[in-house]
């Protein structure tokens, strides 16, 4: 008997808006929906893989014309994949990278793009071969992948609709509820504040009141390089004993390097590591202890793998980075997690801000603030076809098409300014 040899035969990439509530970030606020896109890769053997991804506008553009490129293509071959992805975009200079909701630049719209197609695959190798994608990745290390509380300062409710359920948070003790309501429902022993929304030292109360209200748990904030220099080196010395690390906050290697520099506090990045090339100039300037991962920006669950690989030959850690997403990541970031051995740090996720699925239930439970890497073949997850009906319309009627943080801000407070160090 000859290879397997499953070959793409058709893609489909649907748009979904799931409900969001009024978290705050540095750029503005989260719109009322995001936005996602399923990826499913059908091969002429019958196998369906799934991936998932951005669903703004210009990334919908992209998903399609890879998927057009992509057709025929032998599932198994991942090399050929990246080359017919970045073709079909363009490299050099065409590969002008992307951006999502003002913060988040993206060094290769090719790696982006081609993520959810190599998820895909690798789910179709895994449902060909019988084992999960973690077994493909090198085999998991851990049973259970930690994740991470991912706390946000947010209003009641989005202007003219009612209050949502977790109610407003903007003081110390509202950020103390919110995190007591998503430890006892998860069981999460780390602790992340999204920062950069209130003045610093607003910012250092709340995360002393979460020190005093978890002593055990471990604490982060990410105030995504809303302060300065100086002002960076001062919250590290005055929250020492309160983190296990700080997560960019300041822009820019340079400015990380210069924080380091007066700081024992592990940096950890999603912002001024993004890609490969900016590994060799973070490492010179010894600018970051962490790497936040994420196989949605890094070009896939592999990709992630090699940068793994650098963390560790180079003293880094490595921690993964979340944005709103559904179970086809969920599933995609557990298997990945759980087969990179030096992933220690729990996992960010934005899993517990959202009310709706688009994939069966019963797999990806948190029990202890950890899922368990789900063991069938592939990702081990299915789809459920009416919910993503239901979501796809949502996306249809909602009106949104791109997330724009900013810009809802200003509808709301019209002099709003997104912060880059300003404080
Ligand atoms: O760790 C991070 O930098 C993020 O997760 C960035 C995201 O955009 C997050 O701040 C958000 O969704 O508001
Ligand atoms: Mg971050």
């Amino acid at each position: 008997m000859g290879p397997v040899r499953s070959r793409i035969a058709s893609v489909s990439v649907t748009p979904v808006a799931f409900e969001d509530p009024p978290l705050l970030n540095v750029v503005g606020v989260h719109q009322p929906y995001a936005l996602r896109a399923i990826v499913r890769v059908r091969t002429d053997t019958g196998s369906v893989g799934l991936g998932e991804t951005y669903g703004d506008e210009a990334q919908l553009q992209r998903l399609e014309a890879v998927g057009r490129a992509v057709l025929g293509h032998d599932v198994y071959d991942l090399n050929g994949l990246w080359r017919k992805a970045a073709d079909a975009l363009g490299t050099g200079s065409a590969d002008a990278g992307a951006s999502f909701g003002g913060m988040l630049q993206v060094d290769s719209a090719v790696a982006t793009a081609y993520s959810p197609f190599e998820v895909a695959c690798l789910d179709i190798q895994g449902h060909e071969t019988g084992r999960p994608v973690s077994d493909l990745l090198g085999g998991a290390v851990r049973d259970t992948v930690p994740f991470s509380a991912y706390l946000f300062y947010k209003w009641a409710g989005h202007p003219r609709r009612p209050d949502d359920d977790w109610g407003e948070a903007l003081t110390p003790d509202q950020l103390v509820v919110q995190a007591k309501r998503m430890v006892t429902a998860y069981g999460f022993d780390a602790i992340k504040l999204k920062g950069g929304v209130l003045p610093p030292d607003d910012e250092i109360d709340a995360m002393r009141a979460l020190g005093e209200a978890f002593p055990d748990h471990r604490l982060r904030i990410d105030p995504n390089g809303g302060w300065t220099v100086d002002t960076s080196v001062r919250v590290a010395s005055e929250l020492a004993d309160v983190l296990e690390y700080l997560e960019d906050p300041t822009p820019g290697i340079e400015g990380m390097a210069a924080v380091a520099r007066e700081t024992d506090l592990p940096l950890a990045t999603n912002m001024c590591v993004i890609a490969f090339e900016h590994l060799e100039p973070a490492v010179r300037a010894n600018a970051v202890g962490v790497v936040l991962s994420d196989h949605h920006l890094w070009g896939g669950l592999l990709r992630s793998r090699l940068l793994a690989g650098i963390c560790d030959t180079f003293g880094m850690g490595l921690s993964m980075h979340s944005n709103s997403h559904l179970g086809v990541s969920l599933a995609a970031m557990t298997h990945l997690a759980a087969a990179t051995p030096n992933l220690t740090y729990a996992c960010d996720t934005h899993y517990p801000w959202k009310t709706e699925e688009v994939v069966k239930p019963g797999v990806l439970d948190f029990v202890d603030g950890s899922v368990a890497v789900p063991t069938g073949p592939g990702l081990g997850v299915e789809i459920d076809e009416d919910a993503l009906g239901t979501l796809h319309e949502q996306y249809l009627s909602c009106g949104i098409q791109r997330r724009e943080d900013t810009v809802y801000m200003q509808s709301v407070q019209p002099g709003f300014e997104p912060n880059t160090a300003r404080w």
